[in-house]
């Protein structure tokens, strides 16, 4: 049996050779020719998986190690048969983490409290919701925005779009990239939404590029718009605009989501979906595949869970993962061919907060930082 896998899915060769023989290929084409005699596909979210790709090949399965699935075709795959499996909410973590990391370079830098600030999450899933609980803990007030979820009855309360953009201090997009249909997010921040949006407010986009419509955002911007932009994903890319990426205030190389641990579980769920396919069912802890980090512990004296200082936090954060640096490479290279894809490529490696241990002097210090995400003991 023959598996191809992206060559930027850590721990795929591993993984995968416990069921057949692997190949490991570029996903940003898939070289056609690798395709001859393969039952197996595991991809990254740069391939685009479709009748074009796949029709004539022997392609039983497909599986993609990413949270978003608009590079698949899935209502082709199912029509021809073809198993199919996603890697919801892999990297999810990550995605939270890029922000916190984000917001608090930007409030330091302006003189603002995260925790004085509204948080508008639109797309309340995975990371949405991921993001609204560690907001929470650190006692900031989100309004949240999910139509789909609204519409199913769900816990929210969930608010309409013009009430977000109306209402919140920083507005952070976390939906899948619809097309069309009732809950179409492609340009969900058009021209006007912008126009609404009043002075000083904050705009992050870590899901899909076209979720904002990237030449209106720049025409705002150049047009003397007041708001921070944070943006992780374009429209389209690679070739991100260059104008757009100097008018934001942060911009990354769409590796929101590239903790290890992120790629790690992506890699992992594919492949247990696959043997389940296979009829040959296995489970892969993750810690059994994750290194030691380079940092692991550190102390932090006092009491200081009634009011974690934002300073303190943001140490605290950057110990693990500072989004800047994401920022500078992307600027020191954007525009020259496939250098977008080699910082993906070739990405520092990466930890979530919980493979940080603080020792605390007190409970509620441990407690707070657990609800956050971090690793904590008592001392
Ligand atoms: N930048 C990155 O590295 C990165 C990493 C992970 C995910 N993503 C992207 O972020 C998206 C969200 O990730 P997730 O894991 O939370 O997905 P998810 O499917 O768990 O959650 C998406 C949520 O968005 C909601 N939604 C759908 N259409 C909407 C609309 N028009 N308006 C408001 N809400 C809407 C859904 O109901 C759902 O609750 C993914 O689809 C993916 O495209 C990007
Ligand atoms: O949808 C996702 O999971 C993310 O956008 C993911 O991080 C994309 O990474 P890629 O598959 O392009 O390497």
């Amino acid at each position: 049996m023959k598996i191809l896998v992206d060559e930027n899915m850590p721990y795929a060769q591993t993984l995968f050779s416990r069921l057949g023989e692997v190949q490991a290929v570029p996903g940003r084409p898939i070289p056609q020719a690798a395709l001859a005699g393969a039952d197996a596909l595991m991809v990254r979210s740069v391939t685009k998986v479709n009748a074009d790709l796949l029709a004539g090949t022997g392609v039983k399965f497909v599986g993609t190690a990413t949270a978003g699935t608009d590079h698949v075709d899935d209502a082709w795959l199912a029509a021809q048969g073809i198993g199919f499996s996603a890697a919801p909410g892999c990297n999810a973590i990550a995605v939270v983490e890029y922000v916190f990391s984000a917001l608090l370079i930007l409030a330091q830098r302006d003189g603002w409290q995260l925790r004085d600030k509204t948080v508008g999450i639109v797309g309340v899933g995975n990371v949405g919701s991921r993001l609204q609980a560690r907001l929470e803990a650190l006692g900031v007030k989100t309004l949240l925005c999910d139509p789909p979820r609204a519409a199913r009855g769900d816990h929210g309360p969930f608010w309409p779009l013009e009430k977000l953009v109306a209402e919140a201090d920083i507005l952070t997009f976390h939906t899948p990239l619809n097309k069309e249909g009732p809950y179409r997010s492609r340009h969900l921040v058009d021209a006007e939404v912008l126009a609404a949006l009043p002075d000083n407010r904050v705009l992050i986009n870590a899901c899909r590029g076209a979720v904002v419509d990237n030449a209106a955002l720049l025409a705002a911007l150049r047009g003397g718009k007041a708001l921070r932009t944070v943006l992780d994903v374009w429209e389209p890319e690679p070739d991100l605009s260059l104008p757009l990426l100097q008018a934001v205030d942060i911009g990354t190389a769409h590796i929101a989501g590239y903790s290890l641990e992120g790629k790690a579980r992506g890699t992992t769920q594919v492949f247990e979906a696959y043997s389940q396919f296979l009829g040959r069912p296995q489970q892969v802890p993750l810690a059994t595949l994750l290194p030691v980090p380079d940092v692991s512990e550190v102390t932090l004296n006092g009491n200081l869970a009634a009011n974690l200082d934002e300073g303190t936090l943001l140490r605290l954060m950057h110990l693990v993962y500072d989004v800047r640096r994401d920022d500078a490479p992307l600027r020191r290279v954007a525009g020259i061919p496939g250098e977008f894809d080699k910082l993906r490529k070739f990405y520092q490696e990466r930890r979530e907060w919980s493979s940080l241990c603080i020792q605390c002097d007190d409970e509620a210090t441990a407690a707070l930082l657990t609800r956050l995400g971090f690793s904590a003991r008592l001392r």
